[in-house]
């Protein structure tokens, strides 16, 4: 009776899938198992909490959408408000997690914890990693510990922080990793041991509301690369994109005929952020690039997957790009 509630949100993912045969770890199809069945394959979760299960939807993560994020976000803010829900875990494939772990940072409205777990191996291989996964996640959102820390991503015994936690192995169970960072903390025994705590703000302390909104701006990413054109931009650009994120080379260094048609893009109204697809570092504002003269926004340190995330929510309050760089520095 004195165990925390915690509600676990499934999305799908690997989690949740399933393969020909135990060895199988590539090649099985995600998405299959259901909410019910997770919680029951690790009866030891009723040790720690009271679990109750919901099936949000069942995708693999790769098919996430704008609209997905808005349901599940929309869920998790009606949830938390209930007294009688102490914590949140999303089960959810690792291709994305990352990208709700930031998105959720930044629109729910709650110091509850909210943790998201996946799994690199099917419910069905060998030394699958989704129970012990499952197990933890509980643990880290029944823990007071975990309050006020923003959204959180514990897999392979690690908790990550969902700003800077990134997929960094297309195959490996401690794929997720914050570079340059680091981790947030472990789990031992489903306990969390906290070290360190993201600066940025998160969560009660933003400014973004999507309590009403059933739709968000349309941005996309255009990646930099030896040889690049200027086609995907134009394209987005014909399609009626708000802004585009510009995955640069380096320090966000953009190849001339692309820097042609952002500024293009960006004297339509088009607002234009540079990133890196270095995987690390700051992409500094007047760096590679004339941002002031440009009108561009720099990226700080989101990687383009996430900088295309909080442009979108940026959009939904303003189109003025100072006031964009001053969120691009605060979340
Ligand atoms: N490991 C995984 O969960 C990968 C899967 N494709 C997904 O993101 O749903």
């Amino acid at each position: 009776a004195d165990l925390p509630n915690v509600t676990i949100l499934a999305t799908g993912g690997t989690i949740a899938g399933t393969g020909a045969t135990s060895t199988t770890t590539v090649g099985y199809t995600a998405a299959k198992i259901g909410v019910e069945k997770l919680i029951e394959a690790v009866p030891e979760l009723k040790t720690i909490a009271n679990v109750k299960g919901e099936q949000v939807f069942q995708i693999a993560s790769e098919n996430m959408t704008n609209d997905y994020w808005l349901t599940l976000a929309k869920r998790v803010n009606t949830l938390l408000r209930q007294s009688d829900v102490d914590g949140i875990v999303i089960t959810h494939g690792t291709d994305t997690i990352e990208e709700t772990a930031y998105f959720l940072n930044l629109v729910v409205k709650s110091d509850k914890p909210v943790v998201i777990v996946g799994a690199m191996r099917p419910a069905t291989a060998i030394s699958a990693d989704g129970p012990i996964n499952l197990f933890n996640a509980v643990g880290v959102a029944g823990s007071k510990d975990a309050k006020g820390r923003g959204v959180l991503v514990a897999l392979n015994d690690e908790i990550q922080g969902a700003r800077e936690v990134t997929k960094t192995s297309t195959m490996l169970a401690n794929t997720f990793r914050a570079p340059e960072l680091g981790n947030l903390g472990y789990v031992v025994r489903g306990q969390p041991m906290f070290y360190r705590a993201s600066t940025r703000k998160h969560t009660t302390a933003t400014e973004f509301d999507i309590s009403r909104l059933d739709k968000l701006p349309e941005v996309d990413i255009v990646y930099g690369y030896a040889n690049a054109k200027r086609l995907p931009v134009d394209a987005f650009v014909a399609a009626g994109d708000a802004g585009l994120v510009h995955a640069g080379t380096g320090n966000g260094s953009l190849a001339n005929p692309v820097k042609e048609a952002l500024k293009e893009a960006r004297a339509k109204g088009v607002v234009i952020v540079r990133s890196s697809r270095t995987g690390s570092g700051i992409t500094a504002r007047n760096g590679e690039a004339n941002d002031d003269e440009l009108d561009f926004v720099a990226a700080d340190n989101l990687n383009p997957q996430k900088a295309r995330i909080l442009l979108m929510l940026a959009l939904t309050r303003t189109h003025d790009t100072g006031e964009i760089q001053r969120m691009f520095q605060t979340y």
